[in-house]
Order: C-alpha cells, then structure tokens, then sequence
C-alpha cells in the first residue's frame, strides 16, 4: 500500500489522507489548483510534506533508497521537458537507469515500452522534431520502460487524440488488472468515470471524495467542486457527461 497520511503542505495540501492499492486505477480529480499535482509528486517522494507523512508497505518512502524508490516509483510530471536533443530512444532508455539489468534486458524493456506507446516508428527522431501529443507518448515510454510497480502519473492524457488516450487508458487498465498500481491525475472526469475503479477529488487541498467513481463523481459533487450542473449519461463503462447550460 502507498499511503499518504494527513499530509500538509501549506497553502497547497491541509491534511491530506488517501491508500493507493495496486491491482487498480485511481484517478485524483479535481479544478484548477486543488492540490492534485502536489499530492502525486508527495506519494512519489518528489515533495516532502511540512506534516504527515508518506508511507510504502508502512515505512516512511523518504528512508528508501533513492534507486530503490526509482525503480519501484515510475512518475511522469506534468510537463516533463527534455534538456538534450535525444533520440526518442535514448529518452526512453533512461527510463532504465535505476536497473544494472544487463543491455538485453534493458533494449527488451525499451522496445516494449515503444511498441506499446506506438513510437516505434519514431525511435530514432530527435525529440525536438516531435508534436506534442508524439512528445507525450515518448515521456510515458520513459516511465514505462522502468517497469515500476507503481505508477504515477500527471495528466498523461493531455495533448492525446482520442485513439491514443482510449489505447492509453486500456494499457493502464490491463497494468492495474495485473496487479500493478495506477494513478493517474486527470481533468478528464468521463475518462476517470469509464476507467478507474476509484477516484479521489480534491477541492481546496482537501479531500472531499474518495470512492467508487460512480460515488464520487456523483452530480453533487460535480456541483460542489467544480459548479457545474451535469448528469451522466449513458451505459456503465461508456458514460458521457451532459452538462446544462448555465443561466
Ligand atoms: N512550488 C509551489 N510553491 C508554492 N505554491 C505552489 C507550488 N506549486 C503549486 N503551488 C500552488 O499549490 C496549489 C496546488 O497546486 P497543484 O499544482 O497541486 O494543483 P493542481 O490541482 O494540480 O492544479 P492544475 O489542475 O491546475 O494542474 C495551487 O494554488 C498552486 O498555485
């Protein structure tokens, strides 16, 4: 279990608890400024809350290892940039430098990574060359070719077209279905509603919803957080949001 528990961070996180299981999907969902990104970058150890703390298997994640966290922790940021002109290999590659695997190991990962992020194709094009959604898929590539047990993700769906998100979201879904942990940071609600089997909402640095995503994405909460009058659509599984015009 990745814990956080009653973390604080002022002015972004007030006392913030929620368990990430592996073997599921959560998505953390919520407006503009709520605390999302800082929650995920807390549960990868990246920012050290001021109070609270953040547990792996009950021990504190801060007195891991560094290369024991990189391996188990695979985070994607919110804009993850590139220093180098690397090939898009060569990004994806240093997804394994926590492991000493061995080459063959290591070009297996990657290549499966790339494959799976579609990119092979593109393998050997610098990065600058890239669109933004290619861009995207190769940062994810990245995290991937590390094969964490946790994986943790901001916004990994933003600048996607719609058969890369859906193929996306289903690889995600079989990682969590084979006993993987997935969190996904998403302003998507539908996406969260149709795939995730949890969903945390964030309001304010608070957590005001932390449940099955038909529990929490309800249409009172919708109204609360993000003052929208909506009501979902549609099927379990393939559920769209109608939202009403504001008069
Ligand atoms: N490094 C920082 N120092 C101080 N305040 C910060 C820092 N990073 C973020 N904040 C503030 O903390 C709050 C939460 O930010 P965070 O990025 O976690 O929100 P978010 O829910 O991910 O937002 P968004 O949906 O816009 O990406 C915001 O008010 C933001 O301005």
């Amino acid at each position: 279990m990745l814990e956080a528990r009653d973390i604080h961070l002022a002015g972004r996180l007030a006392g913030v608890s929620a368990c990430i299981a592996p073997g599921q999907l959560t998505a953390i969902c919520g407006p503009n400024g709520a605390g999302k990104s800082t929650l995920l970058a807390a549960l990868a150890g990246l920012v050290a809350p001021q109070d609270g703390k953040v547990l792996l298997h009950d021990q504190p994640l801060a007195a891991l290892p560094r290369q024991v966290r990189a391996r188990t922790l695979g985070y994607l940021p919110q804009q993850a940039s590139v220093a180098w002109d690397l090939s898009v290999r060569t990004l994806v590659a240093l997804g394994r430098l926590p492991y000493a695997s061995g080459a063959a190991e290591d070009a297996r990962a990657v290549a499966t990574a790339l494959s799976t992020m579609m990119l092979e194709e593109l393998a050997e094009r610098p990065v600058s060359t890239l669109s933004g959604g290619e861009l995207a898929r190769a940062h994810l590539a990245r995290v991937l070719a590390g094969e964490p047990r946790w994986i943790l993700a901001d916004e990994p769906l933003a600048g996607l077209d719609l058969a890369h998100q859906t193929s996306l979201l289903a690889h995600l879904r079989d990682l969590a279905d084979g006993g993987q942990a997935v969190v996904l940071v998403m302003h998507d609600l539908a996406a969260a509603m149709n795939w995730a089997d949890r969903v945390i909402v964030l309001h304010c640095g608070r957590v005001v919803a932390d449940d099955a995503p038909d529990v929490a994405l309800a249409g009172d909460v919708l109204a609360a957080v993000w003052q929208v009058k909506a009501e979902w659509m549609g099927q379990p599984g393939a559920r769209a949001l109608g939202l009403r015009r504001q008069t």
